[in-house]
């Protein structure tokens, strides 16, 4: 049994927030590795006009991830899903002996209850809440915390969590990371043309 925590997001760029919170929960959660699902389209972002392409994104994504034990995927190409829920009832099916844990920073948290069937997400895997500096209040004002908290976990039992009884809900204090895709993009704009060199050589993201 393989145990698997993942992060999806839109890595437009990845950066080390990420990396920071992805080695945090391996040692946390007591994980084989964290899978980075880059996404083809976060379907609350759609209207975002500085979505990178996901090529760009991945690239980012492979070169952060680097050396760790984190694997970066664009599955969500392959099972054609775009909502989390769609993707982790495939993932379960598809990889029936790895244990699943949904990995996600607390601004995330704040509007969970916009994502399409977040109840049933909560009740297929469970779900690890990285903090994030300025996001305390909102992720426990968070709607969607009205029904989870009742779910809550001590964060002293994480590395139990194959054991728990789903839905269940921690929340996880690693050393805060400020680092925000959007702070990168607006400090440098054209990031993403310094992945294009490399695209050339490295085209097609691995399949998990
Ligand atoms: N510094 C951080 N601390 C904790 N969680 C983070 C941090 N950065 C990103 N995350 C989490 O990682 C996942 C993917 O994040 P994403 O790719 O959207 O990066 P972002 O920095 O939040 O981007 P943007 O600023 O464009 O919204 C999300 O669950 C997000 O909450
Ligand atoms: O399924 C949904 O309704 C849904 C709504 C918003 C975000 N998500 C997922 O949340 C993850 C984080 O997205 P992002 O853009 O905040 O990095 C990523 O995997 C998205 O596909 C999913």
């Amino acid at each position: 049994m393989n145990r698997i925590g993942i992060l999806g997001g839109s890595f437009n760029p990845a950066h080390k927030g990420h990396r920071a919170i992805s080695l945090a929960a391996i040692d946390a959660l007591g994980l084989d590795e964290v899978w980075w699902l880059v996404s083809p389209g976060n379907p609350l972002k759609e209207k975002s006009g500085d979505m990178a392409p996901l090529a760009a994104r991945f690239a980012s994504a492979r070169k952060m991830a680097r050396y760790a034990p984190i694997r970066v995927s664009a599955i969500e190409v392959r099972l054609g899903t775009r909502y989390t829920v769609d993707t982790i009832v495939k993932l379960r099916r598809l990889y029936p002996k790895n244990r699943f844990i949904w990995l996600m920073g607390s601004d995330n948290l704040a509007q969970f209850d916009r994502w399409k069937g977040w109840r049933r997400i909560a009740r297929e895997v469970p779900i690890a809440v990285a903090a994030r500096p300025g996001y305390d209040h909102a992720a426990l004002a968070a709607p969607a915390m009205g029904w989870l908290r009742r779910f809550i976990r001590p964060a002293n039992q994480a590395m139990r969590w194959t054991k728990w009884r789903m839905p269940a809900l921690v929340l996880l204090r690693f050393r805060l990371d400020p680092t925000s895709a959007t702070r990168l993009r607006a400090a440098d704009p054209a990031w993403q043309l310094r992945f294009v060199e490399r695209l050339g050589h490295d085209p097609e993201p691995p399949t998990l």
